[in-house]
């Protein structure tokens, strides 16, 4: 009796939470709330306004026909660090990925070859502040959170360093690929810090806590072969040009993500729905969100072409 009371009682709180989860889900052209509010003493606008006032470099978006764009990190005269203005600029992009409704993949890469260097360490001096490294903080917490719930499958191309922030925005990606000769590094600590852009509680859902623990606590330079090692890459790719038929590491990138991006839009962002309801909801919640992503690709298009095709799967 009372278990029926409390199976109830969790039904109902799971569903409600549910179409809140549905609801954040839904690509729509309005801005999507942001993670952090007044109760938490951030105002997104004021922040965006400080982030401006440090110029430098930008963050370039390319939608291609093929369903797939390409978001580029580019600031190389400092190594793809991240301006003021640059986290704005990845702000706006995510906005702009989140009602792009042909979407089906994601390439996230560096500019010049090299990934990202973290935040612009000159912004991070003028910034030092407490309260201005918090709104930073829960600013790019908001960018990175959103971005890795895209209804999209993206993929982090790390050329040459992905290096503190850098490190962070990797795991902001559903898939790393590491290029030959290519470095993750969590190098806060070197630095008297930690994660702040989410990074530590996305590396734990990568390589679980043991590995995350060896990996910031020791400020681990992870190459591609430890990357393999510890799951937190995906695949390594053949150096540039090494193979005429390999192509350029972009290029094996695209190639690469193609097996999951192959299909309809509706059920690959379908598909991403479903796993990223199971990574971040309790089992009864993620059940929900599965039965409401099933109810729209149940008998719609792709399906009944499917069906009507009579396709075995040899
Ligand atoms: C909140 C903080 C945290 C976070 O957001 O999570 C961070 O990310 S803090 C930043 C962490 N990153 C670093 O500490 C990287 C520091 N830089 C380096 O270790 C090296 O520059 C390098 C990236 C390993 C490259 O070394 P090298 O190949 O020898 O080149 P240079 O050192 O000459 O760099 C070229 C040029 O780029 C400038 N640079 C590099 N990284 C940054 C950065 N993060 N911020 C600002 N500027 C950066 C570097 O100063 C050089 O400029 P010039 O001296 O003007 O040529």
């Amino acid at each position: 009796m009372v278990l029926c009371a409390l199976n109830r009682q969790l039904l109902r709180r799971s569903s409600s939470s549910c179409c809140v989860f549905m609801a954040r889900l839904q690509t729509s052209s309005r801005r999507r709330r942001c993670l952090y509010s007044s109760t938490h003493g951030f105002n997104q606008e004021e922040t965006r306004q400080k982030l401006r006032a440090f110029p430098g470099g930008s963050v370039d978006l390319l939608k291609q026909d093929s369903g797939v764009a390409v978001l580029t990190i580019n600031n190389p005269a400092r190594m793809n660090a991240f301006s003021g203005s640059m986290m704005v600029d990845l702000e706006e992009k995510v906005s702009q990925l989140e009602s792009w409704t042909e979407g089906k993949g994601l390439v996230v890469r560096g500019a010049a070859e090299t990934f990202c260097s973290g935040s612009d360490l000159n912004a991070v001096r003028a910034i030092s502040s407490p309260q201005d490294g918090m709104k930073m903080c829960m600013f790019m917490q908001d960018a990175l959170t959103r971005l890795l719930r895209l209804p999209l499958v993206s993929v982090a191309l790390v050329e040459g360093r992905a290096l503190g922030g850098g490190a962070e925005l990797t795991t902001a990606c559903d898939f790393r690929l590491m290029a030959p000769g290519s470095v993750i590094q969590f190098v806060h600590k070197h630095i008297g810090l930690v994660p702040g852009w989410g990074g530590a509680a996305r590396l734990v859902r990568i390589v679980g806590s043991q590995n995350a623990l060896k990996l910031l606590g020791g400020a681990v330079k992870v190459d591609p072969e430890r990357g393999l090692d510890v799951g937190l890459a995906d695949g390594v790719l053949e150096a540039d040009g090494d193979a005429p038929s390999a192509g350029t590491h972009l290029q094996q990138a695209e190639d690469w993500l193609r097996r999951y991006t192959e299909g309809p839009v509706p059920v690959i962002q379908a598909v991403k729905k479903v796993v990223l309801a199971g990574r971040e909801l309790p089992l009864l919640e993620a059940l929900q969100t599965e039965k409401e992503v099933f109810g729209t690709v149940w008998g719609a298009p792709a399906n009944l072409r499917a069906l009507a095709s009579k396709s075995k799967h040899k």
